[in-house]
């Protein structure tokens, strides 16, 4: 809690002799052999009724034993997870080098009238419920065609303009959601600096029914706020009136001076809080453009569905804590295993950009290297985040999980029943029964022997049949979950986002700043200060500095 290093622990020093002790015993196809009841031991169900979620995690394919897992849990207790917790949830600035409150968990929690927490931070209790009403009442007018744009005609277009946590998560949720979605309202997200972003998009544009959602909680993003004026620009070459603006282009932002600066209204504004990080922001207005597709009532069951699980992180014991499992198995493979990587596998399309979001969500909040006191770590923190849609990625990286040389835990997710269950369900059986093969594969592998007794004669071939050994003994986390709802996706990710939250506690970083993206974009400026005269060109390498004066001879 204070930033104490969690090398100093003991749990810490025990997991460090447990590893180097019993990692030759830590091997899963013996493990299920002699345990029947592995699965029920290493397993755990979360369910809510309102809304309907069911989640199982199935944790038994993971390196762990009793003696392993009781010693994580006893770190977690040591490094004081559950005392933290609580005080994110009580609204003390935890994210301590900005002086701020971490309170996207009061983004989703319903008033205290009914069963919310009180939470004494500005803003964080009523507040939020007007501006939620705000959204209603702006995405229920738009959705029925009675918002109209400047020659009378209704909306049919979003543009959402943002980066980063102003991007990811409103993309990755409208994706995964889209089942549910106002098909006829197109959705486009526009967030790279590189002008093809938003010239392609335009192309697919009219300026009469399109709506453009400028998201940025700072209102000072270089490529928000240069994409939002070329929106503006290219809007206003038609519609000439500078007063239709405010048909077609709205603010979510912290920022209402940048916001009206830029020529967008109050009244057109949606507002949120600095205790908001950015990539925890989709609870919030930045949520606006999710409202717009899905409608306000199933944004609203992707708010409770994340509530559902807030309400389990914060009262489920250590044991049975799904955020905290998912955080100490993480940590076992990250510190002691040594693993650099995680990939998170849905078996489900409509979550195709799910590893991408917490790309951001897990890289940005836990790659640190000092802790809060301001000491160097001594150990691993953030793993690096990435993966892709089953069955998509099994034909593309699936073989180094299996026979690299890397260790790579992998969290496969998947739902029972299926959104789209063409052609009698065969599609989801077949996927399904990827889903369940790709873990088995990894935790069992295939032995020497077995290669030789399939390829019969072929087995003189001794570097065929190496090649084709399967090591096995990788670890994996299963999550199955009922169906694809926005109550289900809401648990999901309140999931990981406390995941992330119990990492870095015990890491002893601060989760909730982001110092380190702060460097490239001042050179950044600084350089394109100089990009217009070769005279202006100093301060660089060599590297930079030839390649900048390549680029200006070029520009003649
Ligand atoms: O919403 P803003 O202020 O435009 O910031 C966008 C993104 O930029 C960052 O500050 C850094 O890349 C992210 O944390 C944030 O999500």
């Amino acid at each position: 809690m204070d930033g104490k290093p969690a090398s100093q622990y003991s749990a810490w020093k025990k997991l460090q002799q447990l590893h180097a002790s019993k990692q030759s015993q830590l091997v899963l196809k013996e493990l299920f052999a002699s345990d029947p009841s592995r699965f029920e031991k290493y397993s755990l169900n979360f369910t809510s009724s309102t809304p309907d979620v069911s989640i199982l995690l199935d944790y038994s394919k993971n390196l762990i034993d009793e003696e392993v897992l009781s010693t994580l849990f006893a770190l977690a207790r040591e490094a004081n997870v559950e005392k933290f917790r609580d005080a994110m949830f009580a609204g003390e600035h935890i994210n301590t080098s900005e002086g701020r409150a971490v309170l996207h968990i009061a983004l989703r929690n319903p008033l205290p009238a009914q069963g919310g927490w009180k939470i004494d931070e500005e803003g964080a209790g009523q507040p939020v419920h007007d501006v939620l009403a705000h959204m209603k009442e702006f995405s229920d007018s738009v959705r029925s065609g009675e918002w109209k744009g400047y020659t009378g005609k209704p909306i049919d277009t979003i543009v959402n303009i943002g980066i980063g946590g102003s991007d990811l998560g409103p993309v990755m949720v409208c994706e995964a959601l889209k089942h549910y979605s106002k098909r006829d309202l197109k959705m486009h997200f526009v967030s790279n600096i590189d002008g093809t972003d938003m010239a392609e998009v335009l192309l697919a544009c009219n300026r009469e029914t399109t709506l453009f959602i400028v998201a940025s909680k700072t209102f000072t993003t270089q490529e928000t706020i240069t994409n939002a004026e070329s929106a503006k620009k290219w809007f206003l070459e038609e519609a000439k009136e500078q007063s239709h603006v405010a048909k077609h282009f709205v603010a979510l932002s912290t920022n209402t001076k940048g916001v009206t600066a830029f020529g967008i209204s109050e009244s057109n504004m949606f507002q949120f809080w600095d205790w908001v990080g950015g990539r925890y922001s989709l609870w919030s207005a930045i949520g606006l453009s999710i409202c717009l597709s899905i409608g306000f009532e199933n944004f609203s069951e992707l708010l409770a569905g994340a509530h559902a699980m807030d309400k389990h992180f914060t009262s489920a014991k250590l044991e049975e804590n799904l955020p905290v499992l998912l955080a100490l198995v993480g940590i076992w493979y990250n510190d002691f295993y040594g693993a650099q990587t995680q990939a998170l596998l849905p078996y489900d399309q409509y979550m195709k950009k799910f590893a991408d979001y917490f790309q951001q969500g897990d890289m940005e909040s836990n790659g640190k290297t000092v802790t809060k006191n301001g000491s160097r770590v001594d150990y691993e923190t953030g793993p690096i985040i990435w993966g892709q849609s089953g069955t998509n990625g099994q034909h593309a990286f699936y073989q180094l999980i299996h026979q690299g040389t890397k260790l790579i835990p992998c969290d496969f997710l998947a739902p029972v029943e299926t959104l789209n269950p063409i052609s009698k369900g065969i599609h989801h059986e077949i996927l399904l029964s990827n889903f369940f093969a790709q873990p088995e594969a990894l935790a069992l592998g295939k032995t020497e022997e077995e290669v030789v007794q399939e390829l019969g004669a072929q087995s003189s071939n001794e570097a065929l049949v190496k090649s084709k050994i399967f090591e096995g003994n990788k670890p994996t986390n299963s999550i199955m979950f009922q169906k694809l709802t926005p109550g289900t996706l809401g648990s999901l990710i309140a999931l990981y986002e406390h995941k992330i939250h119990v990492q870095g506690a015990i890491w002893g970083i601060n989760s909730y700043d982001q110092m380190g993206v702060e460097l490239g974009k001042v050179l950044a400026k600084a350089i394109l200060k100089q990009l217009g005269n070769e005279k202006d060109v100093s301060g660089h390498d060599s590297s930079v500095r030839l390649s900048i004066l390549r680029i200006l001879s070029n520009n003649g």
